[in-house]
């Protein structure tokens, strides 16, 4: 079996008085993509982060390329790619000075595809990052993160103040981008069609635990909503909702809820 390229172990995590992770567990392969579910304040961004190290855990940990978050060395970090929720870019600089400053720091930075993706979804290069719409500092961002071909791609909402039409180039180029280089990718989105037409997995944050983790397919074909009389013996159960009834995965393809419908009732 290959080297898990992310592994969750037991993390939790405490903001001031609140409890945001909760003993999440989970290991991530190369060239998965994991799309994240959660209602406001799940906890999405808070995994993100602490994923990448930004806050360290309260107790448990992470492992990225096989190696502690707390002590990722330097050739690691330069093979992540992040699109934080609230872009980080210099709002005094253009767009094309942005580029210019992360392209200093990643060996592999490829300016022609950086230029191709600007000039495709239409970001000014020459106007200041303070002068540009939402959307276009959206872009610019997630073309940072993609400029240097990351192995591991995280995107906290990226696609949030978006257009269809963008949102639509963005997915394509994303499944483009995995298709040439099997990165693996952590997707936070509320779109769930989105996250439906690029996810191989997905996992749903419910106020700091990870609810569900389970791929796509097992969650379009099997995943289904049971009494607690019909549970089988050592059947896990994903989810148990307020009136005592449980979703489990079965053996054979039932007609499983729809994602969207599924997300919003085991959050009623
Ligand atoms: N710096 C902080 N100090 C204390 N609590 C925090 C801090 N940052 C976030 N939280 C809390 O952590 C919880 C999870 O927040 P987080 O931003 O991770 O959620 P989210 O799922 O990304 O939400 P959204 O969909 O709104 O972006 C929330 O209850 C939030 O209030």
């Amino acid at each position: 079996m290959t080297e898990s390229l992310i592994k969750i172990e037991n993390l939790s995590q405490t903001l001031g008085k609140t409890q945001v992770l909760k003993s999440v567990s989970s290991s991530v392969g190369q060239g998965e993509v994991i799309g994240i579910l959660g209602l406001n304040g799940a906890g999405k961004t808070s995994l993100c982060e602490a994923l990448l190290g930004f806050r360290p855990a309260t107790s448990g940990s992470v492992t990225l390329f096989g190696t502690s978050v707390d002590a990722l060395p330097g050739s690691s970090k330069l093979a992540i790619g992040y699109v934080p929720q609230k872009e980080e870019l210099l709002t005094h600089l253009t767009a094309e000075q942005n580029l210019k400053l992360f392209a200093n720091f990643y060996p592999h930075w490829d300016w022609l595809f950086v230029e191709q993706l600007a000039e495709k979804w239409q970001v000014p290069l020459a106007k200041k990052v303070n002068t540009l719409s939402e959307g276009q500092r959206q872009k610019l961002s997630i073309i940072t993160a993609l400029g240097h071909h990351p192995r591991l791609l995280v995107l906290d909402e990226p696609v949030a103040s978006l257009d269809p039409l963008a949102r639509r180039q963005f997915i394509s180029t994303l499944i483009d981008e995995m298709t040439a280089t099997n990165c693996t990718v952590l997707f936070s989105s509320h779109i769930v069609s989105d996250l439906e037409r690029i996810a191989s997995r997905v996992w749903i944050l419910k106020a700091g635990k990870l609810i569900i983790d389970e791929t796509l397919d097992t969650l379009q074909e099997r995943v289904a909503r049971i009494n607690r009389a019909s549970l089988f013996e050592h059947q896990p159960v994903l989810h148990e909702f307020n009136d005592g009834s449980l979703l489990v995965v079965t053996e054979k393809p039932v007609s499983a809820l729809p994602l969207e419908q599924l997300f919003v009732e085991i959050h009623q």
